[in-house]
């Protein structure tokens, strides 16, 4: 697998708060670096945490280091990896002052051809399954997964969507408010890749480019190994820098990197969700200030209706 590059979209530069670095060069081969997060399981559910926060010491560390470790890590393919949430997210997490983060749930969705194994993903990942029969995702479906980071629950609501055509105007209802778009092909079938561009284009259409994280997913790697393996991931990396996605390979059937994909999205997203509140909660709150400010001068906001912003000097 590789990870490569997420896109927090906007232009290829990080926003100011943004905690994910671009990291020039990945981690020696067999040398996992530290994640940020770790994994329990909890009545079948997967949950991340950040335990102790900015501490590099993982108890589950087999899925992030098969991700970053150097035979898979692309570099070419990456903008930006993760290794810490930004300071700002980890001392709102310490507080307890992630605002209602741990009450919205984030909204990801995943797009791709038929056929290429979009729900078996989904259901590897929440319900630790694997169907070999193939049964058409008609329209929509949904599952909600919930996560607990650094102490704060989290969720994401992971939208399945139908590949075949017929069902895809019902889909694309859906695509709206996306904070996550991951576009899944099928590694052994070189046509659902091509088709991925398109993909994502709709799901763009429906989403502010500069609001989502994409990932392009490629699935049923237990098909594929060697040199056509190879073959098949390169071309994928260079899509996805073309896409500014992240690129993953994963298998539904064997469960590999499926876990590891997710806590991915969830830390993304989430660390994205707590930093957007954060600001949404300073601009708020310099609102507020200022009209405190005017009672604090000791005269009713009426009494300084028509008297300029300079009048409200200390002089
Ligand atoms: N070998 C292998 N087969 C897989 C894997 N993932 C899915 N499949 C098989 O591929 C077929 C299609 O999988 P689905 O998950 O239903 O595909 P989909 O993308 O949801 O299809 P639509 O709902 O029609 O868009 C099924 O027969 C699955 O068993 C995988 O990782 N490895
Ligand atoms: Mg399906």
């Amino acid at each position: 697998m590789a990870t490569a590059g997420a896109r927090s979209a906007p232009s290829q530069t990080p926003p100011p708060t943004s905690a994910i670095r671009q990291t020039p060069a990945g981690p020696a081969p067999g040398r996992a670096e530290p994640p940020p997060w770790q994994l329990q399981r909890d009545s079948g559910r997967m949950r991340s945490s950040l335990a102790p926060l900015g501490v590099p010491v993982s108890r589950d560390r087999d899925d992030v280091s098969v991700c970053l470790s150097g035979s898979w890590y692309t570099p070419e393919a990456c903008l930006q990896l993760k290794d810490h949430f930004h300071g700002q997210v980890s001392a709102a997490c310490q507080r307890r002052n992630t605002g209602t983060v741990g009450l919205r749930l984030s909204k990801v969705v995943v797009v791709g051809d038929l056929y290429v194994g979009k729900t078996s993903l989904i259901h590897r990942f929440c319900k630790n399954a694997f169907d070999r029969d193939y049964k058409a995702t008609i329209g929509v479906d949904f599952e909600i997964e919930r996560f607990e980071i650094a102490g704060v629950p989290y969720s994401l609501q992971i939208w399945d969507t139908a590949g075949q055509e017929k069902f895809k105007c019902i889909a694309s209802a859906y695509y709206r408010g996306a904070q996550v778009i991951i576009t899944a092909f099928d590694l052994s079938d070189a046509q659902t890749l091509a088709h991925t561009r398109q993909w994502l284009a709709d799901a763009l259409r429906e989403n502010a480019a500069t609001s989502c994280f994409i990932f392009l997913v490629g699935t049923k790697k237990d098909l594929l190994s060697g040199a056509a393996c190879e073959q098949a991931e390169a071309e994928a990396v260079h899509l996805a820098n073309e896409m500014q996605a992240e690129y993953w390979s994963v298998s539904a059937k064997t469960g590999e990197n499926v876990k590891a994909f997710f806590s991915r999205v969830a830390a993304l997203s989430f660390e994205h969700s707590v930093l957007q509140d954060l600001e949404r909660r300073s601009s708020a709150q310099l609102q507020v200030g200022d009209g405190d400010l005017v009672r604090m001068k000791g005269s009713s906001p009426e009494s300084q209706e028509g008297r300029g912003l300079s009048s409200l000097g200390c002089c």
